[in-house]
């Protein structure tokens, strides 16, 4: 079918495909349908659209990154609003369709044709160029934060420095030229853990508000102590925080889901240790691996939750799994060429678990949901200190 500007809107709405009739006639015309297994629950309501836009403060210097376009409905109203827009979807019947739809934008568009969970920065990088960005020494810096540990990265580079977020190159010329904001109606099967990978792989993103089941967006924002606040939240909350949330009902969707969905703002933030200071990547990556090991079993103290989980592991490696900033188990002994990682034990760490608990003031008879984000910091840096190799 041939591109046209037929989409470029004028009827006053941010969207002209947020209607069912007008997303059923994009399908249609392009012989699709919706497909279940790809979560694809297009938006159909444009005062959702206008709050999405709002709640996310998209302005016309905003270069913005979205996951799962589908048919345009959103990135229209993105489009409408920001500097750029840069897209990732999965769907191989989509570009086509997104061809159509945003003809008009196409010179402040591109579309990453990709699972959003195999996404690269050098992809971002890409598609960057493509609309024109200049990237300058982006190019390094993304793709080595990708490859490497990022904090070893950012001891390495020439262009790179100290900054609040500890980015490879400073947050100041980052942002220029990738984009800042994350605004997706999230497919649900993935969506808790595109928003906890982006977070830690893509350290140019300074927000992220997403449209997500309302249970992840209550994972995301619960408080300690309550059911909802488990390994997810600690990790996710050593990121970033929420900023506002509205909820979305299924009516609002062609075709509508089983589930309530809600929108969530989460702002990027540097967590601080008790005594004030920025906590730095080993240690966030540490009390990552903690929470997991915490929360492993939630009706067990934390001592033995800990202890049962570590006690299955064999070498862990901390800082050097490539797009993350977590840790990965590794098979056997390890050669060198990990600059600026750790190497952690299974079994050395629980033998040290009572010293990790007494080095950090928690109380072992305690349970994972009781502690809070502070706690589980002061215990990865204990971890740290008391357990590496
Ligand atoms: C809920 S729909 C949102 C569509 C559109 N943004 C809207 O609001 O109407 C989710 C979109 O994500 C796409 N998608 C599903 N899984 C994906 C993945 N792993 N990576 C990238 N895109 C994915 C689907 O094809 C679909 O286009």
């Amino acid at each position: 079918m041939a591109a046209t500007d037929s989409y470029a809107g004028g009827d006053g709405r941010l969207s002209p495909l947020s209607t069912p009739s007008a997303t059923r006639a994009v399908l249609e015309a392009h012989g699709i349908g919706t497909k279940y297994t790809l979560g694809q629950n297009f938006l159909v309501n444009d005062d959702v659209l206008k709050k999405i836009i709002a709640l996310a403060e998209v302005d016309e210097a905003d270069r913005v990154l979205e996951v799962g376009p589908g048919i345009g409905t959103l990135t229209i109203a993105l489009l409408k609003h920001a500097a750029s827009v840069v897209a990732i979807e999965r769907d191989p019947d989509l570009p086509a369709v997104l061809a159509d739809t945003l003809h008009p934008w196409r010179e402040k568009f591109a579309l990453i044709e990709k699972d959003a969970l195999d996404v690269t920065g050098d992809d971002i990088v890409a598609a960057m160029a493509e609309i024109g960005a200049d990237t300058g020494c982006l190019d390094r810096a993304s793709s080595a934060a990708n490859e490497t540990a990022q904090w070893a990265v950012s001891q390495s580079e020439d262009c790179l420095s100290e900054s609040r977020y500890r980015v490879a190159v400073p947050q100041e010329e980052l942002q220029p030229s990738l984009p800042s904001k994350l605004v997706a109606n999230l497919p649900y099967a993935v969506a808790a853990t595109v928003v906890l990978d982006y977070f830690e792989s893509f350290l140019f993103l300074d927000s992220v508000t997403i449209m997500v089941q309302k249970e992840v967006a209550d994972r995301m924002a619960a408080a300690v102590g309550t059911k909802n606040y488990g390994a997810y939240t600690v990790k996710l909350g050593l990121h970033a925080e929420p900023a506002g949330r509205f909820p979305v009902g299924p009516g609002n969707f062609f075709p509508p889901p089983r589930v309530d969905s809600a929108v969530i703002r989460l702002n990027r933030r540097v967590p601080l240790m008790a005594d004030g200071a920025p906590a730095t990547p080993e240690v966030i990556a540490a009390a990552a691996l903690i929470a997991d090991a915490a929360f492993a079993n939630r009706r067990k103290t934390i001592a033995n939750s800990c202890k049962t989980y570590f006690s299955g592991r064999g070498s862990l490696l901390l800082g050097a799994s490539g797009s993350s900033a977590g840790l990965r188990a590794v098979d056997g002994a390890l050669s060198g060429g990990v600059g600026g990682a750790f190497v952690l034990d299974g079994a050395d760490i629980v033998d040290h678990l009572p010293a990790i608990f007494d080095a950090a003031a928690i109380d072992p008879r305690r349970r994972g949901e009781t502690l809070t984000q502070q706690e589980f910091l002061a215990l990865g840096a204990a971890l740290l200190k008391e357990a590496t190799v």
